[in-house]
């Protein structure tokens, strides 16, 4: 749901990892929270990051969800220019399947934080369940939709046999 004001920004350094990306977008459509996605990168468009990084609060930004791999510089550059939460996604790389990226948004100096999740997908899907767990501290619908969804998560485990 791509939303005039969006409360969710989902930021990647490459197309390349709209793959992994893909899967929070995803979870914020089925909780129907407005965002946008967009390729943003540290390295190669680096004024296109400050920009982005500057005008997220005042645009209404409540969390951004930024993936990158490799040197994953994204999270962190973007963290040090805006005070809005930024979510950090590890991708995972080719070359060093994902611990470069890792290591890259995890390891931030004290003052800059970015909060860092699971390399790949699940790190995705848990970034933008986290904002919207973020999201339920100001509106009790996305609370009651996060109720739900574990319900239902836990439903299907209870049901689950093996043959
Ligand atoms: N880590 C970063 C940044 C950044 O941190 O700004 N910009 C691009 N990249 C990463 O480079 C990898 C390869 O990109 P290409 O597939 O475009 O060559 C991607 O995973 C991307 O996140």
């Amino acid at each position: 749901m791509t939303d005039a004001q969006p409360l969710v920004g989902v930021v990647m350094g490459s197309s390349s990892d709209w793959d992994t990306l893909s899967g929070a977008a995803e979870v914020l459509r089925d909780f129907e929270v407005p965002h946008e996605a967009r390729v943003v990168s540290a390295h190669r468009t680096p004024q296109l990051m400050a920009d982005y990084a500057a005008e997220a609060e005042q645009r209404g930004l409540r969390a951004i969800i930024a993936g990158a791999g490799g040197a994953a510089h994204l999270p962190g550059m973007l963290a040090a220019q805006t005070i809005v939460p930024v979510l950090g996604v590890p991708v995972q790389s080719k070359a060093l399947n994902g611990l470069d990226s890792l290591l890259s948004i995890v390891q931030m100096p004290a003052g800059v934080p970015t909060a860092t999740f699971a390399i790949g997908t699940a790190g995705a899907r848990n970034a933008a369940l986290f904002a919207v767990a973020m999201l339920a501290r100001e509106e009790p619908r996305y609370a009651e939709a996060l109720r739900a969804f574990r319900a239902q998560q836990a439903e299907r485990v209870y049901g689950e046999e093996l043959s």
